[in-house]
């Protein structure tokens, strides 16, 4: 059995890692921590947990987090720079779900996430954990930046059109919208009940740092240096992502499902379905899954993409436990395999 430690283990995508390893057939989390409930039964502050997980949250500072294989940080951004050099430096594996290692180009992370970066060599080796785009470099990796929720969504949206060179790079939207888990289990007033619930809303219109994100992975990953709006909402869920994304096509009446289908062939994570069936965050909800539909409405020579994801899932957890699975050479979809809940 690998051994597994969780920094931040009663956040959303802490509590989404326990669940889902919770099932893993090849790993098992020995470390879990927590400030706050340092000392309590996960199963006590976590239910679902109970007689699935004997563990007690630890302090983060007295953990023993370099006995295990692998860490993940599921902590706020600022949190793994801080932490993860000392236990990379005494051979243990690292997959950080914040922010930290994502952006190479360290000017543009300062400026987004206004702090100085304190292990800057750390984020030139990250590899980016998106397996459609990096899988053999995320294999050989000590360090994954495992991708954004947005991110995660629009990119596996924008791949097919850029690899094929389909569409106008300078001139795309993508419209966000997310489950309010999206913004993490601290309290908020925001995010009250009766803030979100029947109503909805647009936010950071003026920008918002995954924009850089999805920027930066596209221009290393297809050469394209993209001209992208990125408008994200908050919508009353609980879970879920849905992107659209527009975009100019080069040439008008191309097979675009057949693109996408092609390129995403053997991705066991990417679901590619027929333009014509409904495109709905329910459908992956607890699952891995992206689902994409593609078309080009009344021929107007522009593609529409739509993209679901669960946030904590793909978008984050469950796209964690898949960079785990390459990093260390576990079958890819181990302890992934959930069918979405429904309704
Ligand atoms: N929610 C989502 O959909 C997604 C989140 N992410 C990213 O994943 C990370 C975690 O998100 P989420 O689970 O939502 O966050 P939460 O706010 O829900 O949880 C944060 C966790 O980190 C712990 N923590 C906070 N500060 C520190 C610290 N300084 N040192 C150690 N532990 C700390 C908290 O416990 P305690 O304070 O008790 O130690 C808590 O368990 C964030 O960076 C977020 O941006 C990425 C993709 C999607
Ligand atoms: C609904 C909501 O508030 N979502 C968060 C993004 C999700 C997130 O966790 O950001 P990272 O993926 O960069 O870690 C936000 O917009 O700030």
């Amino acid at each position: 059995m690998t051994s597994i430690g969780i920094v931040g283990g009663t956040g959303y995508t802490g509590s989404e890692l326990l669940r889902l390893l919770a099932g893993h057939p090849q790993a098992q989390v020995r470390v879990i921590t927590s400030r706050a409930d340092a000392g309590q039964r996960v199963a006590d502050v976590l239910p679902m947990l109970r007689g699935r997980c004997e563990l007690a949250f630890e302090d983060p500072a007295q953990a023993p987090l370099g006995d295990c294989d692998l860490v993940f940080f599921a902590t706020p951004n600022g949190t793994a720079m801080e932490q993860a050099p000392a236990l990379l430096d005494s051979g243990v594996r690292v997959v950080d779900l914040a922010a930290d290692f994502r952006i190479k180009d360290l000017a543009v992370w300062e400026r987004w996430y206004g702090m100085r970066h304190a292990a800057p060599a750390l984020v030139e080796e990250a590899v980016y954990g998106l397996p459609e785009l990096n899988r053999e470099a995320i294999r050989g990796a000590r360090l994954v930046a495992n991708p954004g929720c947005y991110p995660t969504a629009i990119t596996l949206g924008l791949l097919p059109l850029l690899e094929a060179d389909l569409i106008e790079p300078s001139r795309i939207i993508a419209d966000g919208k997310s489950g309010v888990s999206g913004a993490g289990r601290k309290a908020s007033t925001g995010l009250l009940m009766a803030e979100v619930g029947e109503s909805f809303k647009a936010y950071s219109v003026a920008g918002h740092r995954h924009e850089p994100e999805i920027q930066e992975t596209l221009r290393l990953g297809t050469g394209q240096a993209l001209g992208l709006t990125f408008v994200p909402h908050l919508v009353p869920m609980v879970r879920g992502i849905e992107a659209t994304i527009y975009a100019t096509l080069k040439r008008p009446g191309v097979d675009l499902t057949s693109v996408f289908a092609q390129r995403y062939e053997s991705e066991p994570y990417v679901d590619v379905m027929p333009a014509a069936l409904p495109v709905e965050t329910r459908s992956v909800r607890g699952t891995n899954l992206c689902r994409l539909t593609v078309m080009e409405p009344q021929d107007k020579g522009v593609a529409v993409v739509q993209s679901v994801i669960d946030n904590l899932v793909k978008g984050a957890a469950g796209q964690a436990v898949q960079n785990m699975n390459l990093m260390l050479g576990l079958p890819e979809t181990a302890g992934l395999d959930g069918v979405a809940l429904a309704p």
